[in-house]
């Protein structure tokens, strides 16, 4: 039988998923051809505000790689645009001369994204946030520049917004309206949520009217209708998209909004068909992935002469993707005459929640700063279900406050219920693909159904529906490959390193198969750290493998140069240091001289020719300010000084600073002690926080004082220093052999939970083997700045490294 020929136009997120379900149903119905205008396979878009973020790597949002195109037969060309259809002899054209023909053609053509016409939008340094040129031109440009405005306070506006503070850059942006997110949220949620924003260091200028661009060739700034102005050296537009429809109206296609379709995805043209944000059903038009997913569908099974029921459009609902702020927005949310709504406000947790209510039925919900309703809501919604026979406020009532776990509360789901939104998977068809399929990590079920695999935001719920659904065998669950170079968990990777006692970063990658040869900047990083844990006699550490900042140790600032933070054990220093210090700060014009939050002095604005000099003549250890190892231990003034102290916490932090200095970790680790309970130095939200009592000490870990507030949990009490050493040494070991590299302390102990630690912990043996593999560890290690003094060439090669973010 001649297949027939399918022609797809936009190689994005919608057009490919319908192709997917097309190869699921009949792979041998179609000889398919893709063209594209962007220069990669298909990859997750949603995922930029990650890449941005600093969280994924531009390789870890591929969806489908070219590996996939082939072993489909699928013809693709990227880096083409179709710039013709001629529906007479059914044949596309691209810009670049290609002629395809087609018996079936779809047109995913997506959005484009909207440039307000402001005088002087055309300079350099405006751009928007659509595609992954936007966003390497955005991490390129926080590399040399400092302040960024972007316009519109929108999801993409805000996304925007906080990866740009994460790139270290200051970030205002600008709002028309006095409420932000004002499509998906009232006022009270817009409150809420621009409180949040501005206090992780987002600027806002509510209220405003860009007039013009500034600058001569690049941007400078903006000003405002009302006069006002704000300086910038980058612009992203974040102000809405509009269908990408230019193709179809040219083609005669019928084009109001969008590409107009039926129910069936048809276009006015017979043969031709469109889904995804190009298209436009019944005056509905989605920029969101989960509608555009459910057309592919219904196209699919179309094309594929399969019954199923029309495309009716969708319930859509959104979430905002930073890390902090919990936003759930669906259906309406404005107070109106014939609405009602149940509203629970509590300003202690700053949760607020609102529910819409018309003829006893739910049509739309408000939660900030708990979303764990949300996929309740949206199924009550979506199944029109009357809310009459219900206790009004049990609908709000916070099922994740009463679950004991995350596992509870994914068991108290019922099966209908949607796991994952973007993809329409409920929690019936993970758990049957769970228990059927032998699935058991996020990754398998991922691949199997498809949950997880857009936005993201489901995986721990994935992950606690693997939990509850596998019980014991949740170790195995948790496994996911440490980056896309391989399909190795951590645990598997650091099995084989033993086991093939590989011992260099090429050799790991080498025997072990990784897809890319040199690998990523995830996996390097992390290989040489897992190398350095399990051979740290053996193992030459490699620096081309590290971040800049651990390369050069010292850290990397905004305008290029370095800083210099010499420790001070336990925060404490002499009138000889201090002298030293300020003579430093003298001879090498040190612009700024600060006290760090951690009770060291950091000289900043160092020029990097002048760092091995500096160090000389300081005559100080390193503080390791730059790196995933040991920082600092902060310390009270405690008994010595105190009249409220009960132990000495100044002599107990300079003995756990001395003895576990230099010491690499999987990320960066801080402590204190504090001489009483009253813990002045904070010990409740360290890694490790010692905090006297009446005869002895208590010992909390997996403390942070970031962005993730989290307050640090008992581990034990003790008597003596000498405990509290054994116990630091062995905590420190355990999390050195069993974090994933990158993960802090907090997020570790989230994941294993305390009773796992102390179960390990308070058995005398392992304690005495942890630490003696923790003093293997630290008796190998030397002061870096020492060590590259006195190697020449090692200096040497350090002025030249080329600089790898
Ligand atoms: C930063 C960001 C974050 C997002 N976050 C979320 C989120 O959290 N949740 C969510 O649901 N949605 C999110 N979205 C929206 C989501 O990514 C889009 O809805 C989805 O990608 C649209 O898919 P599409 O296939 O219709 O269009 P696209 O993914 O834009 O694909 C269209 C493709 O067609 C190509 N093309 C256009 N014209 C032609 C032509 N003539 N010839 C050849 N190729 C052509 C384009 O270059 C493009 O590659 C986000 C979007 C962005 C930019
Ligand atoms: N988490 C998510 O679901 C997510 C994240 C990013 C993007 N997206 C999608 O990407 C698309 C684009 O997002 P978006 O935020 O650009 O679109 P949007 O239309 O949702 O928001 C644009 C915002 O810009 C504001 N605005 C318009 N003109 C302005 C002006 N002149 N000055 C200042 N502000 C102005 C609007 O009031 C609006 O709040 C949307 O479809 C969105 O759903 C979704
Ligand atoms: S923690 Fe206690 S001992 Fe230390 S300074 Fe505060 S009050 Fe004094
Ligand atoms: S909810 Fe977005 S991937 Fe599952």
């Amino acid at each position: 039988m001649n297949k027939r020929k399918l022609v797809l136009v936009g190689n994005g997120m919608a057009g490919v998923r319908c192709i997917e379900e097309i190869l699921k149903h009949n792979a041998d119905l179609f000889e398919i051809t893709i063209i594209g205008s962007e220069p990669h396979p298909n990859y997750n878009r949603i995922l930029l505000s990650s890449v941005l973020a600093g969280d994924a790597d531009i390789r870890d949002i591929v969806l489908n790689d070219y590996e996939w195109y082939k072993k489909h037969q699928i013809d693709l060309h990227t880096g083409q645009t179709v710039t013709r259809i001629d529906v007479e002899t059914k044949r596309v054209f691209t810009d670049q001369g290609l002629v395809v023909p087609y018996d079936d053609l779809i047109l995913a053509t997506g959005s484009l994204p909207v440039i307000l016409p402001l005088p002087g939008a055309d300079k350099q340094g405006v751009i928007s946030f659509r595609d992954i040129k936007d966003c390497e031109a955005m991490i390129e440009a926080s590399k040399q520049y400092k302040k960024a405005i972007v316009i519109g306070g929108g999801l993409l506006g805000l996304e925007a917004a906080r990866g740009l503070l994460n790139l270290s850059m200051e970030v205002s942006v600008v709002h028309i309206f006095e409420n932000l997110m004002e499509r998906q949220l009232d006022p009270v949620a817009s409150q809420l949520l621009q409180q949040e924003l501005e206090k992780q260091g987002i600027r806002f200028l509510m209220g405003k009217q860009s007039e013009a661009v500034l600058g001569e060739e690049r941007v400078t700034g903006l000003r405002f209708k009302d006069g006002s102005m704000e300086s910038a050296d980058l612009i992203v537009m974040a102000v809405g998209i509009k269908p990408n429809v230019e193709l179809a109206r040219q083609s005669g296609i019928e084009v109001n909004r969008g590409v107009m379709v039926n129910d069936w995805m048809e276009t006015s043209l017979p043969d031709v068909y469109a889904v995804g944000e190009c298209a436009e059903h019944r005056t509905g038009v989605y920029g969101l992935v989960a509608p555009l997913y459910e057309q592919g569908m219904v196209l699919a099974k179309r094309l594929c002469r399969i019954d199923t029921p029309p495309y009716e459009g969708s319930v859509v609902y959104t979430k905002l993707k930073v890390s902090g702020v919990d936003v759930f927005s669906a259906g309406e949310f404005m107070d109106g005459a014939e609405t009602r709504a149940i509203r629970v406000h509590d300003e202690f947790s700053g949760v607020y929640k609102k529910i819409m209510v018309r003829d006893n039925k739910i049509i739309g919900a408000v939660l900030f700063g708990d979303t764990s309703d949300s996929n309740r809501i949206l199924q009550m919604m979506r199944s029109g279900s009357s809310i009459q026979d219900l206790k009004r406020v049990s609908i709000l009532e916070n099922r994740s406050a009463e679950a004991n776990s995350g596992n509870d509360l994914v068991a108290a789901l019922s099966d209908d219920e949607i796991i994952c939104g973007c993809n329409g998977v409920s929690k019936g068809t993970i758990v049957q693909a769970i228990r059927e399929k032998g699935l058991c990590s996020v990754e398998e079920v991922k691949q199997c159904t498809s949950a997880s695999r857009s936005c993201g935001g489901c995986k721990p719920l994935v992950a606690n529906l693997l939990e509850s659904v596998l019980g014991d065998s949740v170790v195995v669950s948790r496994k996911e490959p440490i980056c896309g170079c391989t399909t190795l968990s951590r645990e598997e990777l650091v099995a084989e390193i033993k086991e093939k006692q590989l011992t260099t970063v090429k050799e790991v990658m080498f025997v072990l198969g990784w897809k890319e040869t040199e690998g990523c900047s995830k996996c390097r990083p992390a290989v040489n750290y897992y190398l350095n844990m399990i051979w740290p006699e053996e193992h030459e550490d490699e620096r081309e493998s590290r971040f800049v900042n651990e390369r050069m140790h010292a850290n990397i600032q905004k305008d290029g140069t370095y800083s210099v933070v010499p420790r001070m054990y336990g925060g404490v220093t002499s009138p000889a240091e201090l002298k030293r210090i300020a003579a430093v700060a003298e001879k090498y014009n040190v612009p700024m001289v600060k006290v760090t939050g951690g009770q060291r002095l950091d000289l900043l604005g160092v020029k990097k020719e002048d760092l091995p000099k500096i160090w000389a003549e300081l005559d100080m250890p390193s503080g390791f300010a730059y790196g995933k190892a040991i920082r600092t231990v902060k310390t009270c003034v405690g008994s010595d000084f105190c009249r409220f102290g009960t132990q000495n916490s100044i002599r107990m932090g300079i003995d756990i600073e001395k003895k576990f200095e230099r010491l690499n970790t999987p990320a960066k680790v801080k402590m204190a002690v504090s001489g009483c309970p009253r813990n002045c130095a904070e010990s409740s939200i360290k890694d490790i926080g010692v905090v006297g009592i009446d005869g002895g000490w208590e010992i909390y870990v997996g403390g942070n004082g970031g962005v993730h507030l989290r307050g640090a949990e008992l581990l034990c009490k003790v008597k003596t220093e000498q405990e509290v050493l054994e116990w630091t040494g062995a905590f420190l070991q355990y999390y050195r052999e069993n974090a994933n590299y990158g993960e802090r302390t907090s997020q570790w102990m989230e994941r294993v939970g305390l009773t796992a630690v102390q179960a390990v912990l308070q058995d005398s043996e392992m304690r005495r083997q942890l630490n003696e593999r923790v003093d293997k560890a630290l008796s190998v290690l030397r002061d870096p700045w020492q060590q590259i003094m006195e190697d020449k060439q090692a200096s040497r090669m350090y002025e030249e490294l080329p600089v790898l973010t």
